[in-house]
């Protein structure tokens, strides 16, 4: 179980958790099954990747939460639907990192908590038309897309999350099929904007696929930086690999060094140039959260506490983190939320390495501020304006809300059996790869 606490005092919201998602569940079964997304205001349904093509995105997202939730007869539900319907042979182009985190990555965790190697098989089947936005290009930096039926690829205009978020989903594959092209071809790409850092030993976040020169001079540990990051960290932590080691710990050690900037005692993450150091900008994405719980699992644990300590503050002064806040005013400079669950994140990574309750608290208000706001008549809506009174709400839910914060809140405050909690890993999207207790 989960570090010493008093568990008592976490069942009813924890319960309260599985009531909302499952509520929000059977409106998506009722009314929107096997689509993308539902529109959690008008009860209508939205594709994501390619209009007029679902994958299912939301119930794939969905699968390892409702596993971990106990709740069995949707998993099967769900499991029933991609086993009958989910078809990859479609002719369009689909973004390569947001199909590999979402749909190689939901399916991954799908077959790791049940088992059943009919999951395995779509995931190796959707790695396999994503591999040649890898091996199609000069430098090993794959394209932003690529066709699922055709193999077509397109767009060398990239940055490093899109070309360094995969060695977690295509390592646990190589890993289970015992094929380590997809292993090689994810660590191949990292290896090249590493290879590239400045002298600072920062690296700005945009790069060509076709030549490997950068296109940009900023470095953000926010998007499009945040995930290059991560999966360093995460692909050491889960094969061992100590290449990725040092290069997290060499880009990091800069980042501590040079992109940390303290302000009436807070620590923050300012854009500056990978060349010259000089600050760019001052404003925080609500994204970059994430980066708090990253330096807490990876042995920076004071700088991660005092990170979240600075969205903290955030979430105080507004409710809902607006998408973007400058920190030398702590004015929102964009006021839409998308659901976002980046501050739930990392409250879960603190608390697992410190068991430190204020993170479960942090995350309590984090939910209870989202249930306030988000809820609409057949799901959660994102927020168009945070600092509206009411919150005003968008008739969308993507589709990483039915991987992510709810399952955070749920690991946070169930104790559940179905998670090792001292051995596990959970992707940038949240889908469980390691610590599941069938
Ligand atoms: O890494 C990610 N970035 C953006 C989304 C959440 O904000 C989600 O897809 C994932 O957490
Ligand atoms: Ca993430």
């Amino acid at each position: 179980s989960g570090p010493v606490s008093a568990q008592g005092s976490w069942k009813p919201v924890a319960d309260t958790v599985r009531e909302e998602y499952l509520w929000a569940w059977r409106h998506y079964v009722d009314r929107a099954f096997g689509a993308d997304q539902i529109k959690p205001i008008s009860g209508g349904r939205e594709d994501f990747f390619a209009e007029g093509h679902s994958v299912g995105l939301s119930l794939v997202e969905a699968v390892d939460t409702l596993w971990l939730m106990e709740a069995d007869d949707e998993v099967a539900r769900a499991v029933r639907w991609i086993v009958d319907h989910l078809d990859f042979d479609i002719d369009a182009p689909f973004q390569v990192f947001e199909t590999n985190i979402r749909m190689v990555g939901g399916l991954a965790a799908a077959y790791h908590c049940t088992g059943d190697s009919r999951l395995l098989d779509r995931a190796e089947d959707i790695a396999d038309r994503l591999l040649p936005a890898f091996t199609q290009s000069p430098t090993g930096l794959p394209y932003r897309y690529v066709n699922l039926a055709t193999g077509q690829v397109s767009d060398p205009e990239t940055n490093i999350v899109e070309i360094g978020t995969y060695i977690a989903e295509f390592g646990v594959l190589s890993q289970w099929t015992g094929d380590s092209r997809y292993y090689d071809a994810a660590k191949r790409a990292m290896r090249v904007a590493y290879d590239n850092r400045t002298e600072l030993g920062l690296l700005p976040h945009d790069i060509n696929a076709e030549t490997g020169r950068w296109r940009n001079r900023e470095a953000t540990i926010g998007p499009p930086g945040d995930s290059y990051y991560e999966y360093l960290w995460d692909g050491y932590r889960l094969f061992g690999d100590p290449d990725l080691k040092h290069w997290y710990d060499t880009l990091t050690e800069a980042i501590l060094a040079r992109q940390a900037e303290r302000r009436d005692g807070h620590l923050w993450f300012p854009q500056i140039d990978a060349f010259t150091g000089e600050v760019l900008s001052r404003e925080q994405s609500v994204l970059a959260g994430f980066y708090a719980g990253l330096l807490a699992e990876s042995g920076h644990v004071d700088e991660g506490r005092a990170y979240h300590d600075s969205f903290s503050l955030v979430q105080d002064r507004f409710g809902v983190i607006p998408t973007f806040v400058d920190y030398a005013t702590m004015s929102a400079t964009r006021v839409d939320n998308a659901l976002r669950p980046e501050f739930a994140d990392s409250a879960l990574m603190l608390w697992l390495a410190t068991g430190d309750e204020v993170f479960r608290e942090r995350a309590r208000t984090h939910f209870e501020n989202m249930r306030a706001t988000s809820k609409a008549a057949f799901g959660f809506a994102s927020l168009s304006d945070v600092t509206a009174t009411p919150p005003s709400q968008e008739d969308t839910c993507p589709g990483y809300w039915w991987s992510e914060q709810m399952k955070y809140y749920w690991l946070l405050f169930s104790d559940t059996p179905r998670l090792d909690y001292r051995d596990n890993y959970l992707s940038t999207e949240a889908n469980l790869l390691r610590g599941a207790r069938r």
